[in-house]
């Protein structure tokens, strides 16, 4: 009996050394655990502020697009926690603190330190860590929220490693009540290594429309894409189903100004495709792409000089290529993250299983040239 003790005691060790060593060695492990908890806490700040939202707490940006305290605060909650975690990552995320710096923005920035704070100091659930700055206790002043939200300033690059934040994607679509997604992803030397993307009002069982609702779609390159609930339930390995030509449909945005939608219609009509298109905003069209809700997500632009931006598909495209998808522009070139804080080297873009992807590809490339021809003739 006396040997027992000592001897479990080491198998003991054993044991938890080795999974500990097991999880270590997976890559990302720690900005993983770190960016679900974070979107996860963004995501119960943006559902509880949308049933809240009153007129005055969404102001119109330079570009026309709208941007809610929910985009702010949701920016902020997970900047902090970036920063607590990993203080020297540089951050490219979709908003800044300017107007918000203004006498006039007070009232806005009152309520987003507000709605920032109560996210942020929300109990500690599963996967959290109280060294990233979150937990009852941990309230922020203003100027470290604001400071927070305009850390998203960093230029971009090809080198090094550097977060995304699309603290609201498809704010349009969250303002109607429908789709958008909390979008985060880290970058290293240019290349998407992790992506995750939130999506609260998306049914986890795609079959089940009127199903539970709220989704995490997660991956990290070379090691698999998932969906989890937001609470980190049901954990389940997502692969693009394959679509046999004749069930092909797309994905496609629901504002037809974001990305053109009669280009989509051409290409639907060369490749006879005879199903309409799902309609969906934000990032969310990546994650039904993995999921097998749809064959393709197209994005085309609409005007001339449009440039994506790399928060709007960082994510998306490391949870397509690990659930065993292609994403290129509508040339088949790879989306280029090094240039800075758009996709400036690239024009549309194209994701899909591979077999679908080089179809529709061909049929992108057939209709452009289409396009081009007729413009020469006029
Ligand atoms: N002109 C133009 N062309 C292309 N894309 C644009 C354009 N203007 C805006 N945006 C970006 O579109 C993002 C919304 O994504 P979606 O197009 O998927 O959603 S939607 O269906 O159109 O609402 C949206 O992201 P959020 O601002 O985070 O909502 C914008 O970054
Ligand atoms: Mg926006
Ligand atoms: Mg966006
Ligand atoms: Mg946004």
């Amino acid at each position: 009996m006396r040997h027992v003790r000592p001897v479990f005691c080491l198998l003991h060790r054993f044991y938890f050394q080795s999974s500990k060593a097991r999880a270590m060695s997976l890559p990302y492990e720690t900005e993983k655990q770190l960016a679900v908890a974070a979107v996860r806490r963004a995501c119960g700040l943006t559902s509880s502020v949308f049933n809240k939202l009153v007129k005055n707490e969404t102001l119109t940006k330079n570009d026309k697009s709208p941007v809610t305290v929910g985009d702010y605060a949701a920016q902020a909650v997970i900047s902090t926690m970036l920063y607590h975690a990993f203080p020297a990552d540089p951050i490219v995320g979709e908003e800044d603190a300017a107007e918000l710096r203004e006498e006039s923005g007070a009232g806005l920035r009152d309520r987003i330190v507000a709605l920032a704070n109560e996210a942020l100091t929300g109990e500690l659930g599963f996967g959290d860590n109280v060294e990233w700055g979150i937990g009852p206790g941990q309230e922020k002043t203003t100027a470290q929220l604001l400071d927070a939200i305009d850390r998203g300033n960093h230029p971009g690059g090809r080198s090094g490693r550097m977060w995304t934040i699309d603290p609201i994607d498809g704010t349009k679509g969250f303002l109607r009540g429908e789709q958008y997604a909390v979008c985060l992803s880290l970058i290293v030397d240019a290349q998407v290594q992790l992506g995750v993307i939130g999506c609260p009002n998306l049914p986890v069982d795609p079959s089940k429309p009127d199903s539970a609702r709220g989704v995490i779609f997660v991956a990290v390159k070379g090691h698999g894409a998932e969906q989890m609930t937001l609470s980190g339930a049901n954990p389940a390995p997502l692969r693009i189903p394959i679509f046999p030509p004749a069930e092909i449909n797309f994905l496609e945005s629901v504002e037809a100004a974001h990305s053109s939608h009669y280009f989509n219609a051409r290409v639907s009509s060369i490749l006879g495709i005879t199903h309409p298109p799902v309609r969906m905003d934000s990032q969310a069209k990546y994650g039904c792409l993995a999921r097998g809700e749809g064959a393709a997500y197209l994005r085309m632009p609409t005007v001339v000089g449009y440039k994506e931006k790399i928060w709007d598909h960082a994510p998306g495209v490391v949870l397509i290529e690990e659930a065993g998808g292609v994403v290129t522009d509508s040339r088949g070139l790879p989306l280029d993250f090094g240039l800075g804080r758009t996709l400036g080297g690239n024009f549309g873009v194209v994701a899909a299983g591979m077999d679908v992807h080089a179809l529709v590809l061909e049929a992108v490339q057939k209709a452009q040239a289409l396009e081009t021809g007729a413009k020469a003739k006029v």
